[in-house]
């Protein structure tokens, strides 16, 4: 019979309640729990109320499905401290300085709920982000496993803050302008590459109390698995592996990757294949911006202008809210009318499904992390246009390191020329060819991570053992 220390590992897993988050949390945990662990997983009321509403088939449990595989993932929510039907998109800043103030002392409740059930929990996965992680595993006697769901390179330009302030690259009035050799693991950043934060004078908003508070705290972490890959970011991660127990656990995709048995999109999502089915191989650009970040509607204009002089076919997800949830049709008048013989314009989608689709030839993104991955996994070319946070140096990444797409424009505001001549570079078969093979080799990356004792599988396992350890949980054979 097992005794007390022979258990699975359980852990309570918390996302960021923002989609980029909350998508890459669900993969890991079916991961962790398809590998033996007992996972809680905990969204907030509104991620959960959002979820369901554009998939009302899901009810109060969105691992229901999954269960009946066999996994164990049980499902919770918490309030963020806010309404549900708040508005967050529109009132960003109040959103986060929820988070930063009120989201802990909710976490704090439910947590201490789980572990006084008399419930063994060994570990607590919560985002990077979050402020508090340390604290409150601390608190109920938990080990901290911070996830962080963006490259390496960037989890350490925060990591090394203090290096760039006392270097003048950042936090000053005038920042230095010169390219960044100090970084260990980093051969060289431009300041423009940074992520947008890093670039800002005033350092005194929410998400900048965020960021310091959260790097402080992540200083605390038992172990910090990150969605990377490790051949892709080899020098960085080794610099990181004598300061942080990090993990290169990427890419994590859902099983299947263009189905998941787990609802996550918080729209629901148009179907795009029949549209897809009926275009030439490689002939439609996929556009899209992300769950998060906004579009000035002068730039928008430009974008949709220079779509229309491209000739070039075009799928397109703009959110409800992507100017703004009070400006929900910010298209210039005429213009679906002008390609509607070439385009799909919907709100959302199932983006894995769309990019792993033979007739999807390009992707102009915002260059959110996810969306760089799952775009290198299906051997689609990016054209970046890089909004906010890390999506800048994730273009460095994937422009001038990995070589795999082209810059919308080096410049704003853009130009609808620009727009055009870009997008006409990377669908041409022609000037777009080596940015398809690069990013077919870049492919094999992940795909020797994902292979069997690949770095995605042996670094996880390698966690797993060394949690068991500090735990003195024995393998549930034994
Ligand atoms: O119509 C769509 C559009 C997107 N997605 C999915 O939504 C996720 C979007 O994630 P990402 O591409 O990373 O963009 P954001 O939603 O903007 O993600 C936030 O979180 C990321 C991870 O931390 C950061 O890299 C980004 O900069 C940040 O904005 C991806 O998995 C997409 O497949 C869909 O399923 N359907």
């Amino acid at each position: 019979m097992a005794d007390e220390s022979s258990q699975k590992s359980h852990a309570i897993f918390i996302p960021y309640p923002l989609q980029g988050h909350v998508i890459p949390s669900v993969n890991l945990a079916i991961k962790l729990a398809s590998k033996g662990f007992t996972i809680t997983f905990i969204n907030t009321h509104a991620v959960h109320h959002q979820t369901a509403k554009a998939h009302p088939d899901i009810g109060s449990d969105i691992f229901a499905k999954v269960r009946e595989s066999g996994l164990d993932i049980r499902y919770a929510t918490v309030s963020d401290g806010l309404p549900v039907e708040f508005d967050r998109s529109l009132n960003h800043d109040q959103f986060m300085a929820s988070l930063l103030h009120e989201f802990s002392a909710h976490v704090d409740e439910v947590v201490g709920r789980i572990v006084g059930s008399g419930e063994k929990v060994h570990c607590l996965i919560a985002d990077t982000f979050f402020v508090w992680s340390s604290k409150i595993a601390k608190k109920f006697g938990l080990l901290y496993v911070s996830y962080w769901t963006e490259p390496a390179l960037v989890f350490t330009l925060y990591y090394h803050l203090d290096l760039l302030r006392e270097n003048g690259h950042f936090g000053q009035q005038e920042c230095r302008e010169d390219t960044i050799k100090y970084i260990p693991g980093v051969e060289a950043v431009e300041p423009r590459d940074m992520m947008s934060y890093l670039q800002d004078t005033d350092t005194t908003s929410v998400c900048h109390q965020i960021i310091f508070n959260a790097f402080q705290d992540a200083k605390n972490a038992d172990f910090v698995l990150c969605n990377t890959v490790q051949d892709l970011e080899l020098g960085t991660i080794s610099a990181l592996h004598a300061k942080v127990p990090f993990y290169a656990i990427g890419p994590i995709f859902p099983p299947g990757f263009t189905k998941s048995n787990v609802a996550t999109s918080l729209w629901s999502e148009s179907d795009c294949s029949q549209w897809l089915d009926k275009k030439p191989h490689g002939s439609v650009l996929y556009a899209s911006f992300g769950s998060y970040a906004h579009v000035k509607k002068s730039e928008l204009i430009e974008i949709a202008k220079g779509l229309a002089l491209s000739k070039v076919s075009f799928l397109w997800v703009l959110r409800p809210d992507i100017v703004s949830s009070d400006d929900t049709d910010p298209l210039p008048v005429g213009f679906k009318e002008e390609v509607k013989d070439r385009s799909m314009i919907i709100p959302w989608c199932c983006q894995n499904a769309v990019l792993a689709h033979p007739a999807t030839g390009g992707f102009l993104t915002h260059c959110g992390w996810n969306s760089v991955l799952e775009s290198i996994w299906c051997g689609v070319p990016l054209l970046c246009f890089p909004l906010l946070t890390d999506q800048f140096t994730n273009r460095k990444l994937v422009v001038d390191d990995w070589k795999m797409g082209i810059t919308l424009s080096n410049k704003r505001p853009i130009t609808k020329e620009e727009v055009s001549d870009n997008v006409n570079c990377l669908m041409s078969w022609k000037s777009g060819d080596e940015y398809r093979v690069k990013v077919k080799e870049v492919r094999k990356s992940l795909e020797n991570a994902l292979a069997p004792n690949g770095s995605s599988e042996t670094n996880l396992d390698l966690f797993i053992k060394q949690l068991k350890a500090k735990c003195q949980i024995k393998p549930i054979s034994q």
